[in-house]
């Protein structure tokens, strides 16, 4: 199984590629050879800073005849400046501008807090401090609905939303949004959230699915997820690398996974996940590492009222 169904009948990829902190200069080649390799399911974003890139890699594969681009599944998001309902539009057009496509298949809001417009990706005053908009996060989601309906993106979705946030959304919308793209692994399980969006059909993305081992505030004391010994030891039972079991694993939690790399011979062995089954044993081993730690609180947020991670139990 490549692809999982989505509430509103499209076919979703289960392995799609991360495009954060894939440095301008090396990501046209690296989205090239994610998409030699199979995948179909490219995950972008406004803040990220290199969708022109990840646009011209697409493009190239498109004309060389490797993919059609309905063949692919392409996916940004709306930055918390833009929350506001008549900023909505212009930005994602400004992102497929960026991508040289006509069309998304799918726009999420990034994050459910929203700034006041403005150039910088998070503006503040001069003591430093956010500068917060006021924008109805429902507001902001009706904007993106009238997106579907424009032909613009085929589906929309939300990021970072927590329970109570997403049944705000669900409860309230005309177009359901058919994912929530959260923080997932064996770290942060997010078990709860996971069975909620189950249980009103919204898939689960899971970012940083391999513990984002390269995000630059690591310190050297963090516990590493791809180092921890009973991955390893699932791993070589299956002759298959850390990484694949914890691709796997997302795939068999019933979510979608999108992995980052930059590195060929990694692009190419984190696609190459549809070859083995981790056993019933394996999936309770991964989700008993007794470890609980999310990489992305994105702190800055978090004396705000909207700020997603504070009640949210791992
Ligand atoms: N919605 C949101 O708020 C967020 C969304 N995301 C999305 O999720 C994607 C994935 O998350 P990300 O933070 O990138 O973290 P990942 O968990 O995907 O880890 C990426 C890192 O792992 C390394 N890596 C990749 N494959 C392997 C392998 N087989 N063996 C060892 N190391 C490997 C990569 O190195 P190298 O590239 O050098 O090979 C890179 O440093 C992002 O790229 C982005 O698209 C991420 C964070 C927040
Ligand atoms: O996708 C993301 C990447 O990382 C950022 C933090 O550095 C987040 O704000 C954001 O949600």
């Amino acid at each position: 199984m490549t692809t999982i169904t989505l509430n509103n009948g499209k076919e979703f990829p289960v392995v799609g590629f991360g495009t954060l902190y894939a440095p301008s200069g090396v990501v046209i080649q690296a989205v090239k050879d994610a998409i030699d390799a199979g995948y179909r399911h490219i995950d972008c974003a406004h803040i990220y800073g290199n969708e022109h890139e990840v646009g011209e890699a697409i493009n190239a594969k498109i004309a060389e005849g490797i993919v059609k681009r309905e063949d692919l599944f392409i996916v940004s998001k709306l930055w918390s400046c833009f929350h506001e309902a008549k900023e909505v539009k212009p930005a994602l057009e400004h992102s497929l501008k960026q991508l040289n496509l006509d069309y998304l298949d799918l726009y999420l809001i990034h994050w459910p807090i929203c700034y006041q417009k403005s150039n910088e990706l998070c503006p503040t005053n001069e003591a430093g401090e956010i500068l917060y908009g006021n924008t109805d996060i429902l507001d902001t989601y009706r904007a993106m609905e009238e997106l579907v309906d424009a032909g613009l993106t085929k589906s929309i979705g939300i990021s970072n939303f927590n329970i109570k946030q997403v049944e705000h959304i669900t409860k309230n919308a005309r177009i359901q949004p058919v994912t929530n793209q959260v923080e997932c692994h064996p770290y942060l399980l997010n078990k709860k959230l996971s069975d909620f969006c189950k249980s009103k059909n919204i898939v689960i993305t899971a970012y940083a699915p391999l513990g984002s081992p390269a995000r630059p505030w690591a310190t050297p004391d963090d516990r590493i997820l791809l180092k921890e010994p009973k991955l390893l030891e699932i791993a070589e039972k299956h002759k298959k690398t850390p990484a694949q079991v914890l691709i796997r694993f997302q795939i068999q939690l019933g979510h979608v996974a999108i992995p980052k790399s930059v590195t060929k011979d990694r692009i190419i062995s984190n696609f190459d996940v549809f070859n083995f089954t981790l056993s019933d044993s394996d999936m309770n081993d991964l989700q008993s590492f007794g470890h609980v730690e999310r990489v992305f609180t994105i702190s800055r947020d978090k004396d705000h009222p909207n700020y997603p991670f504070n009640d949210e139990e791992a």
